[in-house]
């Protein structure tokens, strides 16, 4: 196990932010630390990290007992955080250096030698494409080129864990992509990685495990498609429908609200794309347009939390 955290409690005066949180990574997944604004994912890295203080619970990294009942073994800590990489959620670079500047004050800091910190930095650049740019100053990236650049900070002392506090956000689809991309690469070399997100498109593909915090607990720890189903079901699908004559729907379970003569917009609690195409079928219609909404993240935490 890489990360193990039991019944963790981080209060911060009168708001409960962490309420008994347990948690467990395994070495070489990636796990998506999924929930809404306020959930406590920055509360859970930040602890983790030791970088505030928790009132209860146990932490452990790489099987060390880091963190017992409000203490921190702090050489034990330290020691363990050697070994992480971390991208915090709102890093600001020196924007009048360039990327190879800030990687090599980076490596300085981790006390690594010149000519190793200087291969390790062209490396990193190369395989977060700002090779090209290693000369310019940061100021002027775009966010993509900003994010990579901070993700380059998180691997120069190439830790076996790589925490990352929501590395999506502000990102253009395409951007999240090439995001995702570089999460697996990292797996492949054998690394773990756990990073947090409010937003679900960001741990689709890429994650092996999601777990989903909501109010300082964690609702459900599994693969992504399994929370899903079991969610989306719960939460409900609208279906907006043109059909190319008028559809009876009654006797129907669904809620069907009519938008007019061949319109109509259909909730029901799952799935019902195939029901709806053969209801329309058996009375000879056709379906001209089709729009299914699935429940938003919002909606389907809210289900959890019920
Ligand atoms: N320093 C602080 N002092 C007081 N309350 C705090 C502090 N930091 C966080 N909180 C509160 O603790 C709760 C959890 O916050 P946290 O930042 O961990 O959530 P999060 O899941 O990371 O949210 P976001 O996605 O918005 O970053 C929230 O209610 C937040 O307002």
């Amino acid at each position: 196990m890489v990360l193990k955290i039991e019944n963790l409690v981080k209060v911060y005066k009168d708001i409960r932010a962490l309420d008994g949180l347990d948690l467990e990574v395994k070495k070489s997944q990636i796990y998506g630390f999924l929930g809404p604004n306020g959930a406590g994912k920055s509360t859970t890295i930040l602890s983790v990290l030791g970088l505030i203080f928790p009132q209860e619970g146990r932490i452990e990294l790489f099987g060390e007992e880091v963190f017992r009942n409000g203490k921190y073994d702090e050489s034990k800590l330290v020691e363990a955080k050697r070994r992480i990489g971390y991208m915090p959620e709102h890093a600001t670079l020196w924007n009048f250096l360039t990327p190879m500047q800030t990687l090599d004050i980076i490596g300085e800091a981790f006390g690594i030698p010149k000519p190793e910190r200087e291969k390790q930095a062209r490396e990193l650049l190369e395989l977060l494409n700002l090779w090209e740019v290693r000369d310019k100053k940061v100021g002027k990236f775009s966010k993509g080129m900003q994010q990579r650049l901070l993700l380059a900070q998180a691997l120069m002392n190439d830790p076996e864990l790589l925490i990352l506090d929501e590395p999506m956000t502000g990102l253009d689809p395409t951007g999240i992509a090439e995001f995702k991309e570089i999460i697996r690469e990292q797996k492949k070399a054998g690394k773990t990685v756990f990073f947090s997100s409010h937003i679900l498109a960001h741990v689709e593909e890429i994650c092996d495990t999601v777990g989903v915090i909501v109010k300082g607990k964690l609702r459900v720890e599994d693969k992504l498609d399994n929370i899903k189903r079991e969610f989306l079901k719960r939460a409900g699908y609208t279906i907006v429908l043109e059909t190319n004559r008028p559809v009876d729907f009654s006797g129907v379970e669904w809620k069907v609200t009519s938008l007019g003569e061949k319109k109509y917009r259909i909730v029901a609690p799952g799935d019902i794309r195939e029901a709806v195409h053969d209801f329309v079928a058996a009375q000879g219609a056709k379906i001209l347009t089709m729009q299914v909404k699935e429940p938003s993240l919002e909606e389907i935490f809210l289900k959890m939390v019920e």
